[in-house]
This record gives C-alpha cells, structure tokens and sequence, in this order.
C-alpha cells in the first residue's frame, strides 16, 4: 500500500503542483500531462463524495472510505490522486475541505462557466430549469431558439432569446461553454458558427457526428447510446 502524506505536507514536497485548466483545454496533472479521460470522469465522483461528507459534516476522510463512496477502487483512487500532485497522510487520510479545492482547482471548477444552452426545446428548457449546474460553477446565462413561436417564452428567469442575435447574445453574456440541444439536422452549422464565434468548449446532446477543428472540445451525451449498452448487457444477464 503506497505511504500516503497529508495534503499540506504534499505543498512542501511538491512546491509546483502544476495544476492547470486553460480554457477549453484539456486539464493537465502535476507533471503537465494531460489526465486520461477516465481519471476525469472518477475525479467528478470523488467531488460528489467528497460535497457529501462536507454536508454531513465530516472533515477528514481515508482512500478507502472516500474509494468505497465514489464506488472505486482505492488503488485507482490513490493513483488518480497522485497524478494531481495529491498525497494523503498514513493514518490521517485527506482533509475534505483541501481535497475538494484541490480537485475543484485540477478541473477549472474554482471559476465560473458561463454557458448558453441552443435549441430550447424539452430538452432544452428541462436543462436550463435544473437547479444544480449553478451549484457546481455552471451557470446557464442564455437560451437561445430559432422558432417563432418558442423566441421570448419564459424559462426559470431566463427568457427564449432569437439565435438570430446569437454574436451579440455570445459575446454580451460572455458565454464559454455551449450547450447544443437541437434536432440533428441543424447542429452542425450551429456547431460551426459557435466556433467561429470563439466557443471552444460545446456539448452536443443532438443524435449526429459532429466535426470541430483543433483546439475545440466537444463533447456528446447519448443517453439512447447507454440504453443500447445496458440492453446489451441485459440480455448476456437473461441467458
Ligand atoms: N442525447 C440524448 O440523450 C438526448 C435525449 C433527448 C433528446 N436528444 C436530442 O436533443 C435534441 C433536442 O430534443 P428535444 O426533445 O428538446 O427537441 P425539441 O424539438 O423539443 O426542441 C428542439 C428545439 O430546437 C430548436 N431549433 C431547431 N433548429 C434550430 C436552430 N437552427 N437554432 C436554434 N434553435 C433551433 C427548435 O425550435 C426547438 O425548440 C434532439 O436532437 C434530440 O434528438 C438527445
């Protein structure tokens, strides 16, 4: 088992964390690599774990609990840990206040992003209703549609604005992630525009392959992609 040190005792061994979190890029690890994509995706966990002993009260934690929590392995923990520059101490475990901003910082979660959701459909208006991106430094500033009859409906506090007006409404709210929840047919040329536009990081939820140049995160959630999984492994389980 790896001796694990506290974090304020990581700060004097390890000066330069290296941590950082360029906009639109992708986060790097003590020694400047970037994470690999499933520590990124554990790393989110932790931080779920870690807010749910910061509510009850907890102040210290181990690897194995918090591993046990977030529902990973503890060797996999501490080796994602380390690629922060992360280091608990033997007996002591992690503080959970320094482990939660240490991740937060590791993950560009310290500032907050300004997004803006395009098409504001079911989806759309469902995404831009939820309560807890804000919480988690995502705070949704405008909703954007093309269709006549959606344009200057009201959402939460946010009024449907024209995607017409989208250079200005981009550049006004200073939107740095957007989200694309539009029929398949019009994402890529809003895709493009956005780009154009100066948004590097976007997140499509729309059914199509979608072309972004270097430089420019995108990401797709599929939850019709996940049901095919688990059918999949649902029907190894019935046979
Ligand atoms: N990834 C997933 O898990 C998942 C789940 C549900 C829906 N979806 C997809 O999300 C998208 C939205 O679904 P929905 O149910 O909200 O559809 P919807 O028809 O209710 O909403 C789509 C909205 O996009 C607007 N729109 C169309 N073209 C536009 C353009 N060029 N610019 C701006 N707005 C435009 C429409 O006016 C409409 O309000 C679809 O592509 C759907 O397939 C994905």
């Amino acid at each position: 088992m790896p001796t694990e040190h506290h974090p304020a005792d990581a700060d004097q061994a390890v000066p330069e964390l290296g941590l950082d979190m360029i906009e639109g890029q992708p986060v790097t690890g003590s020694l400047g690599r970037i994470l690999p994509e499933a520590t990124l995706a554990r790393l989110t966990q932790y931080l779920r774990a870690l807010n749910a002993m910061q509510a009850r009260g907890d102040e210290q934690t181990s690897s194995g609990v918090l591993a046990a929590e977030a529902g990973v392995n503890p060797a996999i923990l501490r080796k994602d840990l380390s690629l922060l520059g992360s280091y608990g101490t033997r007996g002591v475990g992690y503080v959970v206040m320094e482990l939660t901003e240490h991740i937060s910082k590791a993950m560009g979660l310290l500032r907050q992003w300004r997004v803006a959701i395009i098409g504001a459909g079911n989806l759309g208006r469902a995404l831009s209703g939820y309560g807890g991106f804000r919480s988690r430094g995502f705070e949704i500033v405008a909703l954007l549609d093309s269709a006549p009859e959606v344009v200057g409906t009201v959402v939460g506090d946010l009024q449907v604005q024209d995607i017409a007006d989208m250079d200005e409404i981009l550049a006004s709210a200073e939107v740095n992630i957007a989200v694309l929840s539009v029929p398949g047919g019009a994402a890529q040329d809003l895709c493009n525009k956005l780009v154009e536009r100066g948004v590097r990081s976007i997140l499509s939820f729309a059914p199509v392959v979608l072309q972004v140049p270097t430089g420019v995160n995108l990401r797709k959630v599929d939850l019709a992609t996940e049901l095919q999984i688990l059918a999949y492994h649902a029907q190894n389980l019935d046979t």
